[in-house]
């Protein structure tokens, strides 16, 4: 695989549901250390799209090629698997155990003493406490559980954990629309550290404000179709705007 192959190729995906037609034949392509802002109106397509990327829906037909490879996801845990995973709105931590848990969940670091398996867990501690410096995440302790931090250190441990464990490309469903000012602009940072890592990242936001601020590139959906596909660089607000209700430009 060459630095310059698509992370994601996106090729002629269609989703019916019964007679409705969500997707009608969407193609772009996602490249390694993008940030991808997804927007449209409500209803254009977008969830639909971000759920068959990762594993929670089968497209009706069409191609995914993922890291090189033809990939049709039957779950998300299939999809996470390989290096995709979605973080959204509800987030998907557990609220009744620390934070080190929730980083480990299913990966514990355990040793056999006389056959007997021990929990490491002052080694996985400083695992996440690492993690979170690199990140420039600052939560009091590793101990706290989830339930008594902040939405925006709960996205952060989120993000954390998917960088940890190699993940390569990651799908945020409106991921701000629960957060403050302050919140906001550190997830934005974050998404952008994220990105120069070589990670690709794709955000749904229906605020232009902020998918001006972290996208490198803007694909509009439209009634299950590619409305646009333009760098930030070469875009503005307004015309995006117009793609999106499909006003004449
Ligand atoms: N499970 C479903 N069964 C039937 N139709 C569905 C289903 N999910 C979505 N749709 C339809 O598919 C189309 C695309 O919906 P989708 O939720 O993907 O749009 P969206 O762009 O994410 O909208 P929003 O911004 O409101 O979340 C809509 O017409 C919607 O009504």
């Amino acid at each position: 695989m060459t630095e310059t192959t698509p992370l994601l190729q996106l090729d002629n995906i269609v989703k019916n549901y019964g007679a409705i037609e969500a997707l009608r034949g969407i193609s772009f392509d996602i490249a390694r250390g993008e940030v991808l802002a997804l927007l449209g109106d409500n209803g254009a397509g977008k969830s639909t799209l971000v759920k068959i990327i990762s594993g929670g829906l089968e497209a009706t037909s069409g191609r995914i090629v993922f890291d090189g490879i033809e990939r049709n996801f039957t779950s998300p845990a299939e999809a996470k698997a390989a290096g995709i995973e979605t973080v959204y709105q509800d987030l998907s931590l557990c609220t009744n155990v620390d934070v080190v848990a929730n980083f480990f969940m299913g990966r514990e670091i355990v040793k056999r003493f006389l056959g007997v398996p021990i929990l490491q867990e002052r080694e996985m501690q400083t695992v996440v406490e690492k993690a979170m410096a690199n990140a420039g995440t600052r939560i009091p302790s590793m101990r706290t559980n989830v339930e008594h931090l902040s939405g925006g250190q709960r996205q952060a441990i989120e993000l954390n954990r998917f960088v940890h464990w190699g993940g390569k490309l990651v799908l945020l469903d409106e991921p701000f629309a629960a957060l403050g000012v302050e919140q906001t602009r550190r997830g934005l940072d974050m998404i952008k550290r994220i990105a120069a890592q070589g990670i690709g990242v794709v955000i749904i936001t229906h605020i232009m404000a902020q998918a001006f601020q972290v996208a490198d590139r803007m694909v509009v959906i439209r009634q299950g179709k590619v409305a646009g596909n333009v760098e930030r660089a070469k875009t503005s607000p307004d015309e995006v705007v117009r793609m999106i209700t499909g006003e004449s430009l």
